[in-house]
């Protein structure tokens, strides 16, 4: 394996934590440029790799050193953990340059993220869970909702997520898993306006104290996790109160996201070298297939 990987979103927590990773990683380095947000522009140091940032004005520019010196297919794989509000923008110019890309951004418009990605032939890796023991979980439900869809018919679905106060937008995981759940209600057909009833809790005392009132059912976060953790908890309840069914899973820091980023690009990195038919991927596809 000889892969760079281009992290774009440094200098943010992700991008960070993922270079890192990738850095440590045997026969992986990271790419000496990476795109940033407006008026971020200039270096940033990981772990003693100096890595110049592109702001979206400059992504041109990017593009052809990218081109330059990573000529051969698969040995540039794109990284993407950036705001939900660049996720379509990165999306088309990824596949207009033919940059295979991980895409752990959450938000945008999904489905023109897909479509356009699909349309451009590029190979990527989207997922808004990169953590292998949550993409099991997933999976599994996703299995359970298709094996037995229903069988919670009745029961009515709550879902409360914390992540740290800075986070734009709501869980592109709760999204992911709320929709597998519903399949398990009889409600097939949750759509984008039903994910407005899951509970965001972005308030530090709220989430020291485990949700507090408004947010029944979410574990207390632990204070040096307030700028970093994602804590989920998903209920299905039966229609007199008398059963009650909960999922939870509650992850403090981000090593886990950046180890399965790497292990994505990676995979991605193969199925370019591979000519593999398939183009876009999920990471229940990355951990099927043998990637992590
Ligand atoms: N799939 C997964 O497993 C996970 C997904 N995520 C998702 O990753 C995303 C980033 O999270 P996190 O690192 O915590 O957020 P941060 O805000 O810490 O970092 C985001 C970085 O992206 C930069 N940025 C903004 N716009 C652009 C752009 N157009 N092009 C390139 N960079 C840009 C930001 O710059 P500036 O500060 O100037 O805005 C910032 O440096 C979120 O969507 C989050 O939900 C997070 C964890 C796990
Ligand atoms: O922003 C985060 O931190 C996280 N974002 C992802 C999401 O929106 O589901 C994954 C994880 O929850 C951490």
């Amino acid at each position: 394996m000889n892969l760079a990987i281009m992290m774009n979103g440094l200098p943010g927590a992700m991008g960070r934590e993922i270079a890192s990773a990738a850095i440590r990683r045997e026969g992986v380095t990271l790419a000496p440029f990476a795109l940033t947000g407006a008026g971020m522009g200039g270096e940033v140091e990981v772990d003693g790799v100096t890595v110049r940032l592109y702001e979206p004005s400059e992504k041109e520019e990017c593009a052809r050193l990218a081109k330059e010196a990573y000529p051969e297919a698969g040995s540039l794989v794109c990284i993407d953990f950036t705001h939900p509000t660049a996720v379509n923008g990165n999306a088309e110019w990824y596949g207009a340059n033919r940059l295979p890309f991980v895409m752990g951004t959450t938000g945008g418009d999904r489905d023109a993220l897909f479509g356009v990605t699909r349309e451009s032939g590029t190979y990527a890796v989207i997922a808004p869970n990169m953590a292998k023991q949550i993409v099991a979980l997933q999976a599994a439900l996703e299995q359970m909702a298709s094996d037995f869809g229903g069988s919670f018919e009745g029961y009515a679905l709550s879902v409360v997520e914390s992540h740290q106060s800075t986070k734009a937008d709501t869980s592109g995981t709760a999204k992911a898993v709320s929709t597998s759940l519903a399949k398990l209600t009889n409600e097939p057909d949750f759509t984008a306006d039903d994910y407005a009833q899951i509970q965001r809790v972005r308030d530090t005392d709220e989430q020291l104290a485990g949700g507090g009132s408004s947010h029944r059912g979410c574990s207390p976060v632990p204070e040096a996790f307030l700028g970093g953790h994602a804590f989920h908890t998903y209920a299905l309840t039966s229609a007199d109160g008398n059963v009650e069914f909960q999922f939870r899973h509650n992850v403090c820091g981000r090593s886990t996201y950046a180890e399965g980023s790497v292990d994505a690009a990676v995979f991605l990195a193969k199925r370019v070298g591979a000519a593999a038919e398939q183009r876009v991927y999920d990471m229940v596809d990355v951990l099927k297939m043998g990637g992590i």
